[in-house]
């Protein structure tokens, strides 16, 4: 036990410290202060026998998310989610009824690698700035971002990072190479007003075999297709940015989306379809772009709807005066520009990421432009070079029409083939147009079967040959009646193409008085004289 004297002479000295301190120059206190801070840590990492390793949800710049932090997720929830006790469940893909189980928030859970032990903790968002304002640089987030924290043993450091964690990484890549699930991203302006991509699992239907058009011409993009996705080594021996463009052009319902969709299936690879509407300008735009994944067709529909805004300028100025529309436009982007130059996403700017500077950053993707009108686009994002390959998805002529047949009908015959394929190349009549005649008839047919399905469920006789044969003949009927009924359509719109319409004939008639008018004019004038 310390006497009190002893207590007395320590309090004395703290009394002395203290003295010593107040009468301390205001500067040594900082420095004082700076080295106990530095002091602490590095004593207290020296008694612990412990390191750890942080996973943030986000990227050192903060543009993009941290793929590790994917990595580690899957593990986790894939193999070592037995062990915890809260964990997330989630339905992610339509076609699979099997849960995706994560780990929840601040779980812990242990892993074994090579005789070492891992701690590994989900660890939630944390305000850093508490009562303060927080600045962020990444899309629809204020906080810091969520983490893994995993903690491990000194001495396993160098296993640690050169065995394990790489095959977390492999680990994961096999996991997702296997239960991938395609999806679809949309942007949209998040609560903080920034665009961010949302997305939806996603299965398109369509397949290049539905897909009615030119058989060579299919047969074509897929090589290119197939081309692209197997040219890693040649994109880096010719020093390119592994990345293709594409502008789909045609009439509205030749088959633009169902062709985005077949080429999602035929590559396998998600799709991002971008709204250029809700993106506020160029540097949200650059976030969103470097926020895609790679294996991405990345599409941006109706180009020519957007680029009549962003490039208003550029037309405008070729524009002669007269013009009292494009004048217009011209004052209103000029006085756009004077004020608000940045808050603007321009051809430029979008253009940066299809061929730019910005093309370079990731790999395997597709851009995916369509329009209805090539016609009015500008030029230079239909210059060669621009866009890798131009695809024309033209009306419905016979040879498509036959794969619609296929699809629609199940037939690949019919006396009125040779009708409707004259009639086809004499009518400009869209694929929807077709598909649409074919498809309202043909439901009948699933009435049919589902009814003879249901027979089978009462516990009436299983649909035998009988059943089979009524079954045929129905489709066959039915076949007879849509196609007739289309045979008709094409006739009227046939007849409807080779009329004038009203308007134009008025205007003819109109035309004829006034040049008659004319004649009568002159002539009286010539007889005064
Ligand atoms: N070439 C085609 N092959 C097969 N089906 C087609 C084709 N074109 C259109 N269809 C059918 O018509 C529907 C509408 O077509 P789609 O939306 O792909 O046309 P689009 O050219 O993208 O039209 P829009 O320009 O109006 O968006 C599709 O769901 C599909 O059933």
């Amino acid at each position: 036990m310390a006497s009190v004297e002893t207590w007395v002479g320590f309090g004395s000295a703290m009394a002395g410290v203290g003295l010593l301190w107040s009468r301390m120059p205001e500067h040594f206190h900082e420095e004082a202060r700076y080295i106990i801070s530095s002091l602490v840590p590095m004593a207290m990492s020296y008694f612990n026998p412990y390191e750890q390793i942080t996973v943030s949800e986000y990227g050192e710049e903060r543009f993009r998310r941290n793929k590790m932090f994917d990595a580690v997720s899957t593990y986790l929830s894939r193999v070592c989610a037995g062990g915890a006790c809260k964990l997330k469940a989630e339905l992610c893909n339509n076609t699979k009824d099997d849960p995706v189980v994560t780990l929840d928030e601040n779980q812990e859970v242990v892993d074994s690698f090579d005789g070492a032990r891992m701690w590994w903790r989900l660890c939630p968002k944390a305000s850093k700035n508490k009562g303060a304002i927080n600045v962020s640089y990444y899309p629809g987030e204020t906080d810091e971002p969520r983490c893994f924290r995993l903690v491990f043993h000194k001495r396993h450091r160098q296993l640690v990072l050169s065995s394990y964690l790489p095959s977390v990484v492999r680990r994961w890549r096999e996991l997702t190479a296997k239960n991938r699930q395609r999806r679809l991203f949309t942007n949209h302006a998040s609560e903080g007003n920034k665009s961010v991509w949302t997305s939806v699992p996603y299965n398109p239907p369509a397949t290049f075999d539905m897909l009615a058009m030119d058989h060579a011409k299919k047969v074509d993009i897929m090589e290119d297709l197939t081309a692209f996705q197997k040219g890693k080594e040649y994109h880096s021996k010719v020093g390119k940015a592994w990345k293709r463009g594409y502008l789909l052009h045609g009439p509205p319902g030749t088959g633009k989306s169902t062709m985005i969709g077949a080429m999602a299936n035929f590559l396998d690879y998600d799709v991002y379809d971008l709204d250029l509407t809700s993106v506020k300008n160029n540097s949200e735009l650059r976030k969103l772009f470097l926020d895609t994944t790679d294996k991405s067709i990345i599409v941006i529909e109706d180009i020519d709807a957007i680029e009549d805004e962003l490039t208003t300028k550029r037309k405008g100025n070729k524009v002669v005066n007269g013009d009292d529309e494009i004048r217009d436009k011209r004052m209103l982007v000029e006085f756009a520009d004077k004020n608000d130059e940045k808050s603007r996403v321009t051809l430029s700017g979008l253009l940066s990421f299809v061929d730019g500077l910005w093309s370079a950053c990731g790999s395997e993707r597709v851009f995916m432009f369509t329009t209805n009108h090539i016609d009015r686009l500008d030029p230079a994002l239909i210059r060669p070079g621009r866009m890798d390959k131009h695809i024309e998805m033209s009306y419905c002529r016979f040879e498509a029409f036959k794969v619609l047949a296929k699809s629609y009908l199940d037939i690949t015959d019919h006396s009125l083939f040779a009708e409707i394929g004259w009639l086809l190349d004499e009518t400009d009549t869209t694929p929807a147009d077709v598909a649409d005649n074919l498809m309202v008839r043909s439901k009948r047919n699933g009435e049919i079967s589902r009814l003879l399905l249901d027979d089978e469920m009462d516990g009436s006789p299983p649909a035998d040959v009988a059943n089979n044969f009524m079954l045929r003949c129905k489709r066959k009927r039915d076949a007879d009646e849509c196609l007739a009924g289309l045979v008709e359509t094409l006739k009227k719109s046939k007849m409807e193409s080779a009329t004038p319409p009203m308007d134009t004939i008025e205007e003819e008639a109109k035309e004829e008085h006034n040049i008659t008018q004319k004649k009568d004019t002159e002539r009286g004038e010539r007889n005064t004289t």
